[in-house]
């Protein structure tokens, strides 16, 4: 699979301070690729060098193979984490005059306004200024003017900030719904639970290095430490002193097990000795437990 995006040992410093230091990292064609880090971790850095914003001080970015050059901005679509809408402006008005200055004709412009607004249910919303909107309104807004260019590489931070969980769906399918056509997205979100949603791939980065690259699918693999949960009806009067209880409530108790060179085997038929066996499952930690664990290694380091 090709990539769209290869960012070969990028380093930016503030002063004598790296916001990135020698960061790589590829994005493959038509997936969603999350880009994690704690607060300051130099994720906005690292997008606003993509979208040609501000300068690196040493490194390379190739878009579609190619070295980054100022046509590129038409291929991108960049979702600000501080949103830049024009609030005096009227919004029929706005989103064709994004979709101008990304290089749509005037009639394809208007095409495209009316159809996003018709499929997000807010044409009745083209003669109201942004100041008159709610965050969520305008947010819907930002998001139409961020795609309406048909880019090939969204760059999406924080999309759901400000949308109640029905919008914040809406949002998810259409950008699902984008990857499905071809599109490639990268994400930078503290929203673990929107991550394990949609990433295919994730890189994180902790005080401007990357310190995790991979699947979401292997780097969970990898991140098992062979623990399972054991799930027991009624109330133990006793249990092993190697399980931990974890959950008892509802008419069972549950336990972490380390497996410490025992097979599953072993584990259930000394489980069997002690109730009716509800469940069994291999603990494998989510993105967000990941995430933490990561940041508190690298940090030590
Ligand atoms: N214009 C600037 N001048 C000086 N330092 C800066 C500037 N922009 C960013 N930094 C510093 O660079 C580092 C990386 O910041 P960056 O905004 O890229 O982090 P981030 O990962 O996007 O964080 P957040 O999750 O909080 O948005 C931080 O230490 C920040 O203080």
């Amino acid at each position: 699979m090709s990539n769209i995006l290869e960012v070969q040992s990028l380093s930016k410093y503030y002063g004598d301070k790296a916001a990135l230091n020698d960061v790589s990292l590829d994005v493959p064609k038509g997936q969603v690729f999350g880009l994690l880090g704690p607060n300051g971790a130099g994720k906005t850095t690292l997008i606003r060098i993509i979208n040609q914003i501000i300068d690196a001080d040493s490194g390379t970015i190739l878009v579609n193979g190619e070295k980054l050059k100022p046509s590129h901005i038409k291929l991108i679509g960049y979702l600000p984490e501080e949103r830049g809408l024009y609030k005096k402006m009227k919004v029929g008005e706005q989103l064709l005059y994004f979709a101008q200055l990304k290089g749509l004709s005037n009639a394809d412009a208007k095409k495209k306004v009316r159809s996003w607004m018709d499929k997000m249910e807010i044409w009745e919303w083209r003669e109201k200024r942004i100041e008159d909107l709610s965050k969520g309104m305008a947010q819907k807004i930002q998001f139409i003017a961020t795609v309406i260019h048909q880019p090939n590489l969204l760059i999406l931070d924080e999309p759901f900030s400000g949308f109640d969980p029905v919008n914040a769906e809406l949002i998810k399918n259409e950008i699902l719904e984008l990857k499905d056509k071809g599109v490639s997205v990268i994400l930078s979100t503290h929203r673990m639970e929107s991550v394990e949603l949609l990433c295919d791939h994730i890189a994180m980065i902790n005080k401007s290095r990357k310190v995790l690259d991979g699947s979401i699918a292997d780097i969970r693999q990898q991140s098992k430490t062979n623990q399972y949960h054991l799930k027991l009806r009624g109330h133990l009067a006793d249990h092993p002193s190697n399980w931990q209880r974890v959950e008892g409530n509802f008419g069972y108790e549950k336990f972490l097990i380390q497996l410490n060179g025992h097979s599953t085997n072993q584990v259930l038929e000394e489980a069997i000795q002690f109730g009716d066996i509800l469940g069994f499952e291999e603990v494998i930690p989510s993105i967000g437990e990941i995430f933490i664990q990561r940041v508190k290694d690298t940090d030590h380091e």
